[in-house]
């Protein structure tokens, strides 16, 4: 079986390669497999941080592989409809900070997944769309979820809706990704900054990510009463421990992630 999903594990720090020649495309497989690594990355204590970047100069990912769905098989598509959402929801649990590196086009699925991730990094030449409308289909993977929740609906609608393409620039002053980068900079930006989210407690920036993700949803209040609590049970962790008593002694503080 070929893996389509490639990772290397160095400094606490995830690299997730899409490898699809010749667009990075999502198969069934494919997104099984990014499911099966997330989870087992959510298990290993010593990585704090992943970073997605495609194969290649041209694609971070062109989304799903459009030839699955040209027989019109509705098994097929249960199926696609049902790994994707099983991927994209285990990458955006992630215990720890995901980095999008794009680093080419990312439609369809291949924005989606960028949209999984907590934090994206474009390269100049990179163009975002959701064209799945173009082909007679419609963002199944959190799209028209994670993409409103970004950018409002406005744009939301601009980009489901007429299918418009943007490029890294429009993309930042919009809020759908966070920074641009000169082309071939992303991963290593992305791993720059993966390597800021490696300074701090894993424990208090799982805390603080489920903070930012479950309540959302919430009133107010109860995202502050959430607030309390998980700052609380931060100190039943020897992360807040070793923290805070780093800081005072002057050293730099070992993390143990519990
Ligand atoms: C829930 C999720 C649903 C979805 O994700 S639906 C899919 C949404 N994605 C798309 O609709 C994007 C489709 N691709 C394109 O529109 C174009 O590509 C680009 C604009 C991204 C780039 O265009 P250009 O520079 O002309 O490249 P090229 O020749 O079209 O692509 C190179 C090779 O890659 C294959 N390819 C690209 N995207 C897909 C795809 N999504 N599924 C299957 N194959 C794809 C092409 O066919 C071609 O292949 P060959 O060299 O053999 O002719």
């Amino acid at each position: 079986m070929t893996n389509a999903i490639e990772h290397t594990v160095s400094d606490h720090i995830a690299v997730i390669t899409m490898n699809n020649p010749p667009a990075n495309t999502w198969t069934e497989q494919s997104l099984m497999q990014l499911t099966q690594l997330v989870l087992s990355l959510n298990e290993e204590r010593d990585v704090y941080a992943l970073v997605l970047v495609g194969q290649g100069e041209k694609f971070f990912s062109a989304g799903a592989d459009l030839n699955l769905f040209a027989s019109g098989d509705k098994a097929v598509a249960f199926k696609m409809a049902k790994a994707f959402g099983e991927a994209f929801e285990t990458l955006s649990q992630f215990r720890g900070v995901s980095i999008a590196a794009i680093n080419g086009y990312a439609m369809g699925g291949g924005l989606e997944v960028a949209l999984a991730c907590d934090i994206r990094i474009a390269e100049t030449q990179a163009k975002l769309a959701l064209p799945e409308a173009k082909v007679g289909l419609l963002p199944c993977a959190g799209g028209t979820q994670n993409l409103t929740a970004l950018v409002g609906e406005g744009w939301a609608k601009r980009m489901i809706l007429c299918g418009e393409q943007i490029d890294a620039q429009m993309a930042e002053k919009i809020g759908l990704v966070e920074q641009v980068v000169a082309k071939g900079d992303a991963l290593n930006q992305a791993i720059e900054l993966a390597k800021q989210v490696a300074n701090q407690s894993p424990s208090s920036v799982a805390a603080c990510k489920t903070l930012i993700q479950t309540t959302r949803f919430q009133t107010r209040d109860y995202g502050l009463a959430k607030e309390r609590e998980l700052f609380m049970a931060l100190f039943d962790t020897d992360d807040q421990q070793e923290g805070v008593n780093a800081f005072l002694e002057k050293r730099t503080p070992e993390w143990k992630n519990q």
